[in-house]
């Protein structure tokens, strides 16, 4: 009995302090995700939803649970690791995030058990919660990156392909696809996954052209599928709702086809004829102009499109590029990435202001 007496006088004040770390340790987390959802994604919802869970995590974070706090005598405050320093971009914080978030839930659900009938089922509740709010954040984040990317680099094979990613996205390129029809599938996966980890780092979405395995296995943010490719909508049930699909399109038929089946995007073209893609005849600017007064989806003209012809894409309605040798074969990545961003912000204050003609 005495020795019962002794192990609870010892337990209880450890199973609090354990207690009282992982409730802070969740709720910092959930207020460093709150603050994104908030001023980074302007989600009311989220950030809501967030919210809510904080205030969760402040109901069980009571007085008795505080006051076991003894943080000099805590020999963990001084144990940092290389990783805690180290932060990429948004996606890496978010990222730590959640995992501190989801780890705690976990060990609050674990001792909590110990502590309160109703503590462990809570906390599980709350971390499938986190886990949901994780996928729709993560969904929510590369729409709004869709939604906001006006230029399309779609890569071709090349030694300096790397260097010319990176020097695009360091012009600010914000979508990438990875297309490359001539290597083998080993090299080909290590490649998506180094372009990939690249795109990420600059907090640009990264898709793989054609084939839905490699999205999945190199973690992409989508696929771009041709007509001959699968159907939208099973590839719409092999990477779930919050992976991207874009589908080429010739004609006002395959646009509305397209749309219909959920695709998110759609390249449009080719524009002109293009030695990239020799074997396709060219739409012209005719469709380009039906795209623009019927598309309700992010569109993307491509095909043969260049510094020179830019303005008459423009000029049809144009608002959404996407360019191989234009970036891919430039002497200057960077500086043409920058071109031809600043151009398509100057047609869209142009048009947000009436001042560039209606298309003719
Ligand atoms: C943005 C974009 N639009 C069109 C295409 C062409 O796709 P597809 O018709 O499947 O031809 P390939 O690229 O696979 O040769 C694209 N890749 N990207
Ligand atoms: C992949 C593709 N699909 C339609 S045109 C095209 C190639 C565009 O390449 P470029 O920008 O070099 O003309
Ligand atoms: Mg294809």
């Amino acid at each position: 009995m005495g020795d019962q007496h002794n192990w609870d006088k010892r337990v209880q004040p450890a199973l609090c302090r354990i207690l009282d770390a992982n409730l802070d340790r969740a709720r910092e987390g959930m207020r460093i995700i709150e603050e994104w959802c908030r001023f980074g994604l302007d989600s009311a919802e989220l950030a809501d939803e967030c919210k809510q869970l904080r205030q969760e995590l402040a109901h069980w974070h009571t007085m008795e649970l505080r006051l076991s706090r003894d943080t000099p005598g805590d020999i963990g405050t001084e144990l940092t690791h290389a990783g805690e320093e180290k932060r990429d971009g948004i996606d890496s914080v978010l990222q730590a995030n959640f995992c501190r978030v989801e780890e705690a839930l976990r060990v609050l659900e674990e001792y909590g058990k110990i502590y309160h009938p109703d503590m462990g089922v809570s906390f599980k509740q709350m971390r499938y919660r986190v886990y949901t709010i994780e996928s729709r954040l993560l969904a929510y984040r590369r729409y709004q990156l869709l939604n906001d990317a006006y230029l399309y680099l779609v890569t071709s094979p090349s030694d300096k392909m790397f260097s010319i990613v990176e020097a695009a996205l360091q012009g600010g390129l914000k979508l990438v696809q990875y297309r490359d029809k001539q290597t083998d599938d080993e090299t080909r996966l290590g490649n998506a996954e180094k372009l990939c980890e690249l795109c990420h780092r600059y907090d640009a979405l990264f898709i793989i052209n054609d084939r839905v395995d490699l999205a999945i296995a190199s973690q992409a943010d989508g696929v771009h599928l041709g007509q001959k490719d699968i159907p939208i909508s099973l590839a719409r049930q092999l990477l779930g709702p919050q992976r991207i699909i874009g589908r080429s399109t010739t004609n006002p038929q395959e646009m509305q086809k397209a749309i219909d089946a959920g695709a998110d995007y759609i390249g449009v073209g080719p524009v002109y004829e293009t030695p990239t893609k020799a074997d396709k005849p060219a739409a012209g600017l005719d469709y380009v102009r039906h795209a623009a007064e019927n598309c309700t989806i992010p569109w993307f003209a491509i095909g043969g499109i260049d510094m020179n012809n830019f303005d008459d894409v423009m000029a049809v309605g144009g608002e959404r590029i996407a360019v191989v040798r234009a970036i891919m074969q430039a002497e200057q990545p960077t500086l043409v990435t920058q071109y031809f961003l600043s151009q398509l912000t100057r047609v869209q204050t142009l048009r947000a202001y009436n001042i560039l003609p209606n298309p003719s």
